[in-house]
């Protein structure tokens, strides 16, 4: 397997202060690989040094197999956190520049331009300055500088924040169609949810240092499974008296509980069956935010 891009024991230091602490990363052609963590934990770092913005002290990155080179600059593609537009240019006059920079003939820059602008629905954009647009609309606007140029790599920080459910939506189905095409993404997020959704692989980040990493299936088959959904076709009293059953928490459609044991669902299954009819019984992996908590635990500020 070759990847476009490996990270490989990777640190970077201000001051005394660590802010990537040995990193390691492959990620494949054609995948959305997540960088995950809270505030401060290093995302920003790491993709600041993967697109050569700034130097690891230690470790190396390859990109297609090579050192960091000029050609990178055409080769990949970024959406920064802090957003980077000039408020009062005109939306296809900055675009424009910038994909030129990045090596595109402008009528082939505005061809594309336009299609994205379609594509977001918000064609009548091209004309508009960015200060005239609302925070979402600004946020497709970055995205769309991003990609204009057609990367292979692509370097997307916080990629949905600040966007409105309809527009997460849009940007996740264009996200998943970059992939698809064969695009290698590297996507930070503090939102698990989305992280469950489109990655395949993942890298945990805590204060700078990794705490957990690889194929996210994989993974969450690893944690125990301690969370019970019941759904029955009469309320039942009694759940919390059984062994290994931690808590029950009654919603507007059943039943969730926790166990510290696995026996304890079918014990669940059991007493439900004896007592009214199942309509539901599932045991439930991990969501990766639980696992967030019980990896970072007490820890978490
Ligand atoms: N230029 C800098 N000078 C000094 N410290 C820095 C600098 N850039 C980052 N840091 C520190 O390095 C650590 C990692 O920061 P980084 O921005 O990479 O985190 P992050 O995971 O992207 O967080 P967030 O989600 O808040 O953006 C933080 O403690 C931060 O304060």
């Amino acid at each position: 397997m070759t990847y476009p891009l490996v990270v490989e024991q990777v640190s970077k230091q201000y001051g005394d202060k660590t802010a990537v602490n040995r990193i390691g990363l492959r990620v494949k052609q054609g995948e959305i690989y997540g960088l995950l963590g809270a505030n401060g934990a290093g995302k920003t770092t790491t993709m600041r040094m993967v697109l050569g913005l700034i130097y690891p002290d230690e470790g190396n990155i390859r990109w297609n197999g090579q050192g960091y080179r000029e050609e990178l600059r055409s080769l990949m593609g970024y959406l920064p956190e802090e957003r980077g537009l000039y408020p009062k240019v005109k939306i296809s006059e900055q675009i424009l520049y910038l994909a030129e920079l990045r090596g595109m003939k402008r009528r082939e820059a505005d061809r594309s331009l336009k299609m994205w602008l379609e594509q977001f629905e918000v064609p009548d954009y091209y004309n508009r300055k960015v200060e005239e647009l609302s925070k979402g609309n600004q946020q497709k606007i970055q995205f769309i500088a991003a990609v204009i140029h057609n990367p292979e790599i692509l370097i997307l920080d916080e990629a949905f924040s600040g966007l409105d459910p309809v527009n997460v939506e849009l940007l996740k189905k264009t996200v998943k169609s970059l992939r698809d095409e064969g695009r290698t993404i590297l996507f930070s997020s503090h939102r698990m949810e989305h992280v469950e959704e489109l990655c395949e692989n993942i890298c945990m980040l805590h204060r700078s240092n990794t705490i957990l990493q690889g194929n996210l299936k994989e993974i969450k088959a690893s944690f125990p499974k301690e969370r019970v959904v019941l759904e029955t076709t009469t309320n039942i009293n009694g759940l919390e008296r059984l062994e290994g059953v931690t808590s029950v928490n009654q919603g507007l459609h059943g039943y969730e509980l926790r166990i510290a044991q696995p026996e304890s669902a079918q014990r669940i299954l059991q007493y439900a069956m004896e007592h009214s009819t199942v309509q539901r019984f599932q045991v439930m992996e991990p969501t990766l935010n639980e696992i967030f908590i019980q990896k970072v635990g007490s820890q978490h500020e």
